[in-house]
């Protein structure tokens, strides 16, 4: 087990991590795990939304916190991260199961959005 990781650790340092590995990765921990009928949409949802709590409550009181985060240390960084983590974990697996393919619906978005809001306009949107 702790091969595993470290062999999954190590091999993401040499490349980019793509969705799909992630989402088979996550298809795999939760098969083996006799998971997967607890990963309905509607609960992957809930666990997405709690992690995304989970995620504010960092940042909360905080104040504005400055790009790259240089005031802060290695233990509220990694803390971080895996907040991060757990977000993009289940709004991966919440786009598996309902059969989705994130990656380019989240491409696609990115043209209708250029498109929606053409370059030249320096303002806000709201
Ligand atoms: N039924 C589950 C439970 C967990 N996970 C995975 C996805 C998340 O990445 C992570 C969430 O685990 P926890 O529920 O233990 O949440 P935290 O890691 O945030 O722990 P805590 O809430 O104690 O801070 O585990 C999962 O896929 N399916």
């Amino acid at each position: 087990m702790e091969n595993s990781y470290n062999e999954c650790v190590k091999k993401s340092n040499d490349k980019d991590v793509s969705l799909q590995e992630l989402r088979d990765r996550l298809a795999e921990f939760a098969e083996v795990r006799g998971w997967d009928q607890y990963h309905s949409p509607r609960n992957l949802l809930l666990a997405l939304v709690g992690e995304v709590g989970e995620l504010s409550e960092i940042f909360q009181w905080k104040g504005e916190v400055a790009r790259g985060l240089p005031n802060w240390g290695s233990d509220d960084k990694e803390h971080l991260e895996e907040e991060l983590s757990d977000v993009l974990l289940y709004l991966v697996r919440l786009a598996d199961v309902c059969g989705l393919d994130l990656g380019r619906a989240a491409l696609t978005k990115i043209v209708k959005n250029a498109r929606k809001y053409p370059t030249g306009n320096k303002k806000s949107p709201t």
